[in-house]
């Protein structure tokens, strides 16, 4: 099954020279990135919109240890209906169909979160191939895949072997992936890179331009369980990777930070990223997702402050 309109990344051949010579200028990114959380551009009557935005590429997520049938249920509940009734018909929203992106979860709950979302159009994503780590044999990590789509996953976040990166096997990585992608099937395939493993930026790039070229539908930053997790600079190289392949071969690929982001705030700096280098086609669920536990939280916080303190009915134009 598909889960959205865009068209699949077949894949194509390895080739190492697209991404050989586009050098990252780390300072430029170092610095763009630490503006993007304040640009004045993002107005304040108008930031209500860009939350209720964000609440639809969430991937709304629970990678727990102790998670059960039940937290599944409420995490589905939750993705269904995301924002408190009066904050919706605060802002105007009440004939507006108002879910998270997906939800995401281990394997061995995609059954419960399936059967908790029948009859939404929610897609359910599994995290597979020895998550976080990715470490147990690969003929393993393909039939986790395999598993996780029979038990009705829409989606599979993969993870590499971080060691095809470090030592730059590009060839194995690219293989890697593309079995992955076949395993998938009609289920769209996102990349965890664990870029906090990968230690340069250069290899996040390279990382990024070989899971592309292997068939991922989206590139994803981390698993939420390395030491560093989603970081605007590590954000912004995998986006001018995604616009690099893009430009190459006429594919639009997905792009998801994952891992520790939490704020309101933050949910407005990575929309503005993607506003800004890639266009507003990467403002939706198709082409964006958060990878996120926690941050639906601050945003109903927010959109409360907003709806009690300043906003207006009068916005809902700039909202729906
Ligand atoms: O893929 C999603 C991440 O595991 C979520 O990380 P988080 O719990 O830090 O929001």
């Amino acid at each position: 099954m598909t889960t959205n309109g865009f068209p699949r990344n077949a894949g194509c051949p390895l080739d190492p020279s697209m991404f050989e010579g586009h050098a990252v200028n780390l300072s430029a990114a170092e610095r763009r990135a630490a503006t993007m959380g304040t640009r004045r551009s993002v107005k304040k009557a108008h930031q209500a919109a860009w939350l209720v935005n964000a609440i639809k590429m969430i991937d709304l997520t629970t990678l727990a240890g102790d998670d059960t049938k039940e937290r599944v249920q409420r995490l589905c509940a939750k993705a269904a209906q995301p924002l408190a009734p009066h904050l919706k018909s605060a802002l105007g929203l009440d004939d507006v169909r108002l879910t998270t992106g997906a939800v995401c979860v281990y394997p061995t709950m995609v059954g419960h979160a399936v059967q908790a979302l029948e009859g939404t159009d929610i897609p359910v994503a599994s995290v597979a191939t020895g998550f976080p780590a990715g470490l147990t044999p690969l003929p393993l990590r393909i039939e986790e895949i395999k598993y996780a789509v029979a038990e009705g996953a829409h989606e599979i976040d993969i993870v590499i072997t971080r060691e095809h990166v470090l030592k730059e096997n590009w060839s194995a990585l690219y293989d890697e992936i593309a079995m992955m992608r076949e395993a998938c099937g009609g289920a769209h395939l996102k990349a965890i890179l664990a870029t906090g493993e990968l230690r340069t930026l250069r290899n996040v790039y390279a990382a990024s331009m070989v899971a592309m070229q292997a068939g991922a539908d989206f590139i994803k930053t981390s698993t939420g369980k390395e030491g560093v997790n989603a970081t605007l600079p590590v954000s912004l190289t995998m986006v001018r990777a995604l616009r690099d392949y893009g430009a190459e071969t006429g594919f639009k690929i997905g792009f998801k930070p994952a891992g520790g982001i939490k704020s309101a705030k933050e949910a407005i700096a990575w929309q503005i990223l993607m506003k800004e280098e890639m266009g507003r086609d990467w403002l939706n669920p198709d082409l964006f997702r958060f990878g996120a536990s926690s941050m639906l939280g601050d945003i109903e916080r927010q959109i409360e402050h907003y709806v009690t303190g300043r906003y207006s009915a009068a916005n809902r134009h700039a909202i729906a």
